[in-house]
């Protein structure tokens, strides 16, 4: 069977590579390319959206899409604990359709996300550094956010303190942000792509976990992972692990 695939934000960096992947894809039949502004109406035959746009413009786009049923995989980031929960609620008027957002599609990333996870609980310090192209929206980047929160929770889980950090004073910002009470870094650089370090430390040694994607194509075979994955799962799906069998 051939799934139908609308693309939100089909002109933006992400969203015209996800193109390519659904037209490359025999499955698959690209039956909508949108844009901020443009009419909607191809994409109403949709068995699937994709949506890589802004987080300002993704909400709207998910009521959308579930108002008519369609499932959605969502690339876009800024889905804060309450965002996913308005997914939730959107969801409870759709009970058969599905969900799917993760703050990163690459397999690279999942599995950095996961190590940096696993590691967390043997290590005294952590901070993360995350480094990107200057065209990107929001920083820290969805994926250093959710490294934080997991980290975060295997630090507490294991009965850790926050890291050691004896700063009182100096220049602002200079320690970076904290997420979940982590130390990110965000980094904004010409001919980079999406690049993340985490960086653990102990008495004597440190651990280096570090990902790079360097071509948007990286992310395409989890996003064609997940459309083809969704019309089966219903609900809200965070995270590509389970479509990937991680967990
Ligand atoms: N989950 C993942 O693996 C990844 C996630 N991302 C995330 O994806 C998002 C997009 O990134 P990127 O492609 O680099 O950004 P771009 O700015 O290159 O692309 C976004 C596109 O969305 C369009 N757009 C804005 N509003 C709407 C709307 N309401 N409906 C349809 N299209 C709209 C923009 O149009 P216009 O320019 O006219 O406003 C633009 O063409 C970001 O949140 C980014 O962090 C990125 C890479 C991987
Ligand atoms: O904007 C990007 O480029 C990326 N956004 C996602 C994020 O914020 O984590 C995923 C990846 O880092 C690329």
């Amino acid at each position: 069977m051939t799934l139908k695939v609308a693309v939100f934000g089909a002109r933006g960096r992400m969203g015209a590579e996800v193109c390519r992947a659904v037209e490359g894809a025999s499955d698959l039949e690209l039956v909508a390319a949108l844009d901020a502004g443009d009419d909607r109406t191809a994409a109403e035959t949709a068995d699937v959206a994709v949506d890589f746009t802004h987080p300002d413009a993704v909400m709207d786009n998910l009521a959308w899409c579930l108002g008519r049923d369609i499932g959605v995989v969502v690339g876009t980031t800024g889905f804060t604990p309450e965002r996913l929960d308005r997914v939730n609620e959107l969801l409870g008027h759709h009970p058969g359709t599905g969900v799917l957002v993760a703050a990163n599609f690459s397999v690279g990333a999942v599995l950095m996300m996961h190590f940096a996870e696993q590691a967390a609980a043997f290590y005294e310090s952590v901070e993360i550094i995350e480094l990107h192209h200057p065209g990107k929206a929001d920083a820290p980047s969805g994926t250093a956010a959710a490294t934080a929160a997991r980290v975060a929770a295997a630090r507490t889980a294991a009965g850790l303190e926050a890291p050691p950090d004896a700063t009182s004073s100096g220049l602002e910002g200079a320690r970076g942000a904290r997420a979940d009470g982590i130390a990110v870094h965000s980094v904004r650089l010409r001919g980079l792509v999406a690049h993340q370090e985490v960086l653990l430390g102990s008495e004597g040694e440190t651990l280096t976990i570090r990902h790079d994607s360097l071509d948007r194509v990286s992310f395409m075979p989890g996003v064609l992972a997940a459309v083809r994955a969704l019309p089966g799962r219903p609900g809200l799906t965070v995270g590509i692990e389970s479509v990937l069998g991680l967990t």
